[in-house]
């Protein structure tokens, strides 16, 4: 197989350390550089938790991307640096897999017309978790037979975006297969503001942010008489791994911009 050059942004985050050690230790993947905010100049084996891993740290992913010339990005920044990476990518010619979530529709608009006009291949992600996929996939079946349903997202503490991107995939999935609908009593109130959560076309999601929790969705449909519950849960960020190697192998076969695992896995 032949090797894919990569480079990492957001290196010392919590999902850009597990996506450091998977190219690292996977045999067809070459770790060119990493992409941080600081250590500019540096080789990532001076920063605490990757000794023996000699790549350059760049803080300018122009000059990295000038000089490196590598075939993929995996970005895991924040939505923001995310967005601006994604554009940078495309624009260089380099194939971005991003797990960064808090892209809006316009950004995903923007970005695929992008992909399109340099015919290049490039994945958005909001989970890599092939149960998360799976989650969604049973929630999109579930939604034919059910109409009702509410998202109930949790998270650490520490995320930065709300809802989360899974949660908003799962709403996007369920609103293709169910007529748009606005659920709860046609008068009901909240007495206090948020109480019903956000909605999407009509489906209510609720974001959970607590220490201790990594990341967990429930999809809860109700019927007459009967509750489905379709739950996922992340312990460890190891958990998104296989979904992070599979895209980067896929990205480099693709010519169009693919939002969401769920087109890539059979
Ligand atoms: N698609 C998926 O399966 C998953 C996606 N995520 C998403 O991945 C993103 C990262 O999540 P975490 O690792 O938990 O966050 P984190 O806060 O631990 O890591 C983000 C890292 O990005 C770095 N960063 C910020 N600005 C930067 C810049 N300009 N250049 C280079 N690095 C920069 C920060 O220094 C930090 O180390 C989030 O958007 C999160 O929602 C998280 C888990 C799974
Ligand atoms: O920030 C996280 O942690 C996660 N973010 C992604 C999301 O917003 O859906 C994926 C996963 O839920 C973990």
């Amino acid at each position: 197989m032949k090797t894919i050059k990569i480079v990492v942004a957001g290196p010392r985050g919590r999902m850009g350390r597990e996506a450091v050690s998977l190219v690292h230790n996977t045999e067809h993947f070459q770790l060119a550089a990493v992409i941080d905010r600081m250590n500019d100049g540096q080789s990532l084996s001076a920063v605490d938790g990757f000794s023996g891993i000699d790549v350059p740290i760049y803080t300018d992913i122009e000059r990295c991307f000038q000089e490196v010339k590598p075939d993929v990005l995996i970005d895991l920044t924040t939505p923001e640096v995310g967005k601006k990476h994604t554009e940078l990518a495309l624009h260089y010619g380099v194939r971005p897999v991003v797990g960064t979530t808090g892209f809006t529709k316009e950004d995903l608009a923007r970005l695929t017309e992008l992909a399109e006009d340099k015919g290049i291949g490039a994945i958005i992600a909001p989970n890599f978790a092939v149960g998360a996929i799976l989650m969604m996939k049973f929630a999109q079946m579930a939604a034919k037979y059910f109409n009702d349903v509410e998202i109930i997202e949790l998270h650490h503490d520490q995320k930065l975006d709300a809802p989360s991107g899974t949660a908003v995939k799962t709403a996007e999935l369920i609103s293709m297969v169910r007529p748009s609908k606005k659920q709860g009593h046609p008068e009901e109130k909240e007495t206090l503001e948020g109480a019903r959560g956000a909605t999407y076309d009509g489906i209510p999601i609720h974001s959970v942010r607590l220490p201790g929790l990594i990341a967990h969705q429930e999809v809860i449909f109700g019927g007459n008489g009967q509750a489905l519950t379709i739950r996922h849960d992340s312990f460890h960020r190891a958990s998104f791994m296989s979904g992070v190697k599979l895209s980067v192998e896929t990205v480099m076969k693709l010519n169009t911009l693919v939002y969401g695992l769920e087109n890539i896995i059979e």
